[in-house]
């Protein structure tokens, strides 16, 4: 191990990277907080200003991913698209099997200048994460409590307030609606075979509700579907506090660039694409298996400075009073502050996951 591995598995610097997250994430929020009254008066100043904000927070955790741990990540796709990636507003669909993919998909956003401004369908729960979670209600981040008849009207109305978006986004959508476990796995498949569906290998048979009701209200906001597909090399199973402990890992991600007008309008129709869609990722990743790698030519997006200089300002900024400081105090809220991150890291872990697809569900085979 050489001497700067070792000093990035030491618990001192996972103290500082927590009190800065913790302590400028605070700050972000409050400043968030202030922008309430601008809402009334210019919308759209908010919007922009609330964007760069959310990029102080969510760029600090993509330079842990690509500076301290030097994660790297290979973007398999068609050169003809590659100009259009963050020029344009999009809807991505994600495999969701690893507890950093939402962080690979950040990455990837501040590749192509979209960082801020991204959305997800999120679980409703999320938003009661500190930091991460408040940030997201100022970015208009759409929530969900995975019930449907509750979410339809919900979901449709924060689509519906993304029309008039000032900058460019990604939409995430993770179709299977929990990450992958072999028990959810089976209980899904058993409903693809009850629906007469093929099985899947290494998906979750997606929920195609939230895919319809998205891709009905951004039609004309949103140009394409990016179909995404995320593996590791080496079978590597990356976490978030390998992340913190400076391990490299190497990420590939597959995107199909698909044009909006492709996708059906009608629900059933709608649902039946997506099905096809799972079947083809799903072979993508038999592909990956077999081979280590995605079909097609490679490209590798440059990581920008920016997180990194906005991480660096946050460290001198709120490390120099800590050294002329050096009291109780300072430490206790370091250690304070290590121990909230580590709450916030469990909601990443896919063994603390939710019961949500565990349930046996009654099978109506016709
Ligand atoms: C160039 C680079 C390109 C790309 C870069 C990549 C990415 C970057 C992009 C953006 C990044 C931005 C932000 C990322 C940051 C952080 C993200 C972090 C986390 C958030 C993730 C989540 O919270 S995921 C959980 C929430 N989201 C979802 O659930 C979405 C999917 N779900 C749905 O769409 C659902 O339909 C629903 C939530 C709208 C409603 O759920 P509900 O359960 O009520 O209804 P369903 O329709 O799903 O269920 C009933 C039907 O489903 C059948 N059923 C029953 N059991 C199962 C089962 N186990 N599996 C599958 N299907 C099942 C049932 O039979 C019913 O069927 P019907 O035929 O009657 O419909
Ligand atoms: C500068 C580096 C600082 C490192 C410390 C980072 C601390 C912040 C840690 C975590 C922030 C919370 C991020 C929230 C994203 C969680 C994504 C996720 O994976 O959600 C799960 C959801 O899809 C489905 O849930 P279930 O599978 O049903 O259960």
């Amino acid at each position: 191990m050489g001497v700067l591995q070792l000093l990035k598995s030491q618990f001192l610097c996972h103290l500082i990277i927590c009190y800065v997250f913790v302590v400028s994430g605070l700050i972000i929020n409050l400043l968030q907080l202030c922008t309430l009254p601008l809402w009334l008066v210019s919308k759209q100043l908010a919007r922009r200003i609330n964007i760069r904000l959310a990029y102080c927070v969510s760029s600090q955790m993509v330079a842990a991913l690509e500076w301290w741990s030097g994660t790297e990540c290979t973007l398999y796709t068609d050169p003809k698209s590659y100009p259009l990636y963050g020029n344009e507003n999009a809807i991505v669909v994600l495999n969701h099997s690893f507890e950093i993919d939402f962080l690979c998909g950040w990455t990837f956003c501040d590749r192509f200048g979209v960082l801020g401004s991204s959305k997800v369908l999120a679980k409703k729960e999320l938003a009661y994460v500190p930091i991460i979670g408040w940030m997201w209600y100022f970015l208009e981040i759409v929530f969900c409590k995975r019930k449907w008849e509750e979410d339809r009207r919900t979901v449709a109305q924060s689509l519906q307030n993304l029309r008039d978006y000032p900058e460019n986004y990604w939409f995430l959508l993770y179709c299977e609606g929990t990450r992958f476990t072999p028990k959810k796995h089976q209980v899904s498949m058993q409903v693809a075979e009850s629906k007469g569906l093929p099985k899947l290998k290494y998906h979750l048979l997606p929920r195609t509700k939230g895919f319809w009701v998205t891709v009905q209200n951004l039609r004309g906001t949103a140009a394409a579907v990016y179909d995404s597909t995320l593996n590791f090399r080496n079978n590597e199973s990356p976490t978030l506090l390998g992340i913190l402990n400076g391990k490299k890992y190497h990420a590939d991600l597959y995107v199909r660039r698909i044009p909006l007008e492709m996708i059906p309008e009608d629900e059933a129709e709608c649902a039946a694409w997506l099905h096809k869609l799972y079947q083809e990722k799903d072979s993508f990743q038999e592909h990956y298996t077999q081979t280590g790698c995605f079909p097609g030519p490679t490209v590798s997006p440059p990581r920008r400075p920016w997180s990194l200089i906005n991480w660096l300002f946050w460290c001198c900024l709120l490390l120099y009073p800590l050294d002329n400081i050096l009291n109780v105090l300072s430490l206790t809220l370091s250690f304070t502050a290590s121990l909230g991150v580590r709450w916030m890291i469990g909601q990443t872990e896919i063994d603390k996951g939710s019961s949500y697809g565990n349930k046996e569900v009654p099978l109506n085979r016709n």
